[in-house]
C-alpha cells in the first residue's frame, strides 16, 4: 500500500465543478484496448505483472476453510513453476498482491498463508458486503474484527446513501464496485476515476490506489486495465501498491496464456488447476 491518504477537507465546491465529457470518455474507452501492441515476451511481461497486482478473491457463499487454503497456496505460488523456471523467472519470489474474502475466512487465510511462510496480505471486504446498508455501529464492529484476525488490508462498501448526499472524505484505494453488481469495472468509468485521482495528487501531492473488481476474467482484459493505467497514471500505477486487479478467475486465464507462450500451444483445462 502507498502512503495513507491523510485527506483534506470536503470541498463540495470543487467537486460539482467536475464536468466530464460523456462522448470523449466513451472514445477513449474504445481506443485503450487497441493501444497495447505487446508481443511475446513483452506480452508475457505485462502478464507476469499483471498477476502482481491481483486480489485473489473468493466472495462465496459457501467459502470453507478448504477452498480459502487452495486459493492462498495458488496466490503464494500463481504460476506453475516450471513455466516460471522456462522464462527464467523462478526466483522473483512472484506472487499475487494480495488474497480477497469476506471477514469470517480471515482467519483461515492468515493461518494458511502462516504456515506457508508468506507474508502475503489478506484483504477482507466489510462493511455490510456488497450492500453496504448495515448500521455504523455493525460496519465498525466487522472492521475491527477483520483487523484482530489479520486482515491487513479493508475494501470498504462506502455508505453510498452519504456519498449520494454529499457526505464523504477521501481514501486510500478507490474501487470500481463489489464486484457483485450486475455491470461492474467498465472502462469508461474507470477512465472517469483516474482521472479525479490525477486531479486529486495535482491538487495535494496525495496518491490514491485504484481498482477495478468484478467480472474481470481474461489476460486480454489485464493488458487493457495496465495500459489504461500506464496511459492515464503512468508507470508508478502499474505497481501493487496502487493498482489491484480484483478477480477470482482471471488468474486461471493469465496462467494459461503464460503456458501458451512457454510452450507454444495451450493447456487443456485439467492441467491448469486453479484454486
Ligand atoms: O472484488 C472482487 C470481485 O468480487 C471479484 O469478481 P469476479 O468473481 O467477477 O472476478
Amino acid at each position: 500500500m502507498s502512503a495513507r491518504n491523510p485527506g483534506i477537507p470536503l470541498d463540495l465546491e470543487w467537486v460539482s465543478k467536475v464536468r466530464v465529457n460523456t462522448q470523449a470518455v466513451l472514445k477513449r474507452a474504445q481506443q485503450i484496448p487497441g493501444r497495447n501492441k505487446n508481443k511475446k515476451q513483452w506480452q508475457a511481461a505485462w502478464l507476469l505483472r499483471a498477476v502482481t497486482c491481483i486480489d485473489l478473491t473468493t466472495l462465496a457463499g459457501d467459502d470453507t476453510p478448504g477452498n480459502v487454503h487452495r486459493l492462498c497456496m495458488k496466490a503464494s505460488q500463481p504460476v506453475r513453476a516450471d513455466l516460471l523456471q522456462s522464462m527464467d523467472m523462478h526466483d522473483k519470489g512472484l506472487t499475487t498482491a494480495a488474497v480477497c474474502v469476506y471477514p469470517s475466512r480471515v482467519a483461515d487465510a492468515v493461518k494458511t498463508l502462516k504456515a506457508a511462510n508468506s507474508r502475503l496480505p489478506v484483504a477482507s471486504v466489510a462493511t455490510g458486503f456488497p450492500a453496504g446498508q448495515t448500521p455504523l455501529k455493525t460496519r465498525l464492529e466487522e472492521v475491527r474484527l477483520a483487523v484482530q484476525d489479520g486482515a491487513a488490508e479493508i475494501d470498504i462498501v462506502i455508505n453510498r446513501t452519504l456519498a449520494l448526499t454529499g457526505q464523504w472524505e477521501g481514501s486510500d484505494f478507490i474501487k470500481t464496485s463489489t464486484g457483485k453488481e450486475p455491470v461492474n469495472a467498465t472502462y469508461p468509468v474507470a477512465i472517469v476515476m483516474v482521472r479525479a485521482i490525477r486531479d486529486y495528487f495535482l491538487r495535494t501531492g496525495h496518491k490514491v490506489g485504484f481498482k477495478p473488481a468484478g467480472g474481470i476474467r481474461t489476460a486480454k482484459e489485464s493488458l487493457v486495465w495496465l495500459t489504461l493505467m500506464k496511459e492515464e497514471l503512468g508507470d508508478e500505477w502499474l505497481r501493487p501498491h496502487l493498482f489491484r486487479l480484483g478477480a477470482s478467475s482471471l488468474l486461471a486465464d493469465i496462467e494459461r496464456q503464460i503456458y501458451h507462450y512457454v510452450t507454444g500451444h495451450y493447456a487443456a483445462y485439467h492441467e491448469m488447476p486453479m484454486a
